[in-house]
């Protein structure tokens, strides 16, 4: 395929190996020295057969709406935009686009999601353990709480009958105990810590106990390979798509 890539950046770079492995084309790399050439004209003239978008949660939405009017598929794994999706997706089906997003691409924390939702309603029979999400990421990070955890949150509210609502916390540290979390609140905690690609735990803790479910990415490799199995996926498709289209448990 002949991939374009917004955003050349951590992400950007790895995905470029990666999809150069798997004998696609990179045909357009957009960064911060060529911004100006993000737009529908320059994605039809190297004939973009799609775009993967990891850039920032200020340029993301711009960056999907040129891909829109290109009529360019787009993967998109940038996080920090989530308040807009029921308009992306409207505008993405009115328009005949395609688009999958995820908060996280990597095989192991989709496995993580599915997981955790299943444990979630596991735990309504069990009322006295307190639930809480903690990730932690590195210092660049510019949105908390990140968008695996806001995912990891959603599951445990559709499922556990207690929370109605997350509430992010971002600390250095601190004890988030002084923090005011109403009982219908999941606590997201965000740290920041130098190098960390990427840590997820779920934690339930009783007066005798604590179970702690966690994901620790180990580098982005996973994240990478993931986008561009999104793009060869979203080949021939319309329509807006989460991760959950792609990656398919049936248990
Ligand atoms: N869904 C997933 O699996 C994952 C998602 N992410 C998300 O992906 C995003 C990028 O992460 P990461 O690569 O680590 O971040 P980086 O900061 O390393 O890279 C961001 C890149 O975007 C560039 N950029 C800035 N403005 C624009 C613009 N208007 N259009 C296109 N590109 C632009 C930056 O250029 P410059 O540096 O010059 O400003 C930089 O090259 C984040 O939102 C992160 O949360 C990250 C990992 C996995
Ligand atoms: O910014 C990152 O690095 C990451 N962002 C994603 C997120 O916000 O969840 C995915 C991964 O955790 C790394």
């Amino acid at each position: 395929m002949k991939i374009a890539l917004s955003g050349y950046g951590k992400m950007g770079k790895i995905i470029e190996k990666i999809a150069l492995d798997r004998k696609h084309e990179v045909v357009l790399i957009i960064d911060h020295n060529n911004l100006d050439d993000m737009t529908a004209e320059k994605l039809k003239e190297v004939e973009a057969e799609v775009v993967i978008e990891f850039s920032t949660p200020h340029s993301v939405l711009d960056n999907i709406q040129v891909c829109f009017e290109a009529g360019v598929p787009v993967v998109v794994g940038t996080t920090g935009w989530y308040e807009h999706i029921d308009e992306l997706k409207e505008i993405c089906e009115d328009t005949d686009n395609a688009m999958l997003y995820a908060s996280n691409f990597s095989v192991g924390v989709n496995i993580f999601f599915h997981v955790n939702k299943v444990l979630a309603k596991l735990m309504n029979n069990y009322p006295y353990y307190e639930v809480q999400v903690e990730e932690i990421h590195h210092t660049q990070k510019l949105d908390s709480p990140s968008g695996t955890a806001i995912t990891i949150a959603e599951g445990i509210i559709d499922n556990l009958e207690t929370k109605s609502e997350w509430k992010n916390v971002l600390t250095d540290g601190h004890d988030v105990a002084g923090e005011v979390v109403k009982n219908n609140q999941l606590l997201i905690e965000s740290l920041r810590v130098e190098n960390v690609p990427g840590t997820h735990t779920v934690m339930y803790d009783s007066e005798v106990d604590s179970i702690e479910f966690k994901h620790t990415a180990h580098n982005r490799n996973g994240f990478a390979l993931g986008a561009v199995l999104a793009a060869e996926w979203l080949q021939n498709k319309n329509g807006f798509y989460s991760a959950q289209d792609m990656f398919r448990f049936d248990i």
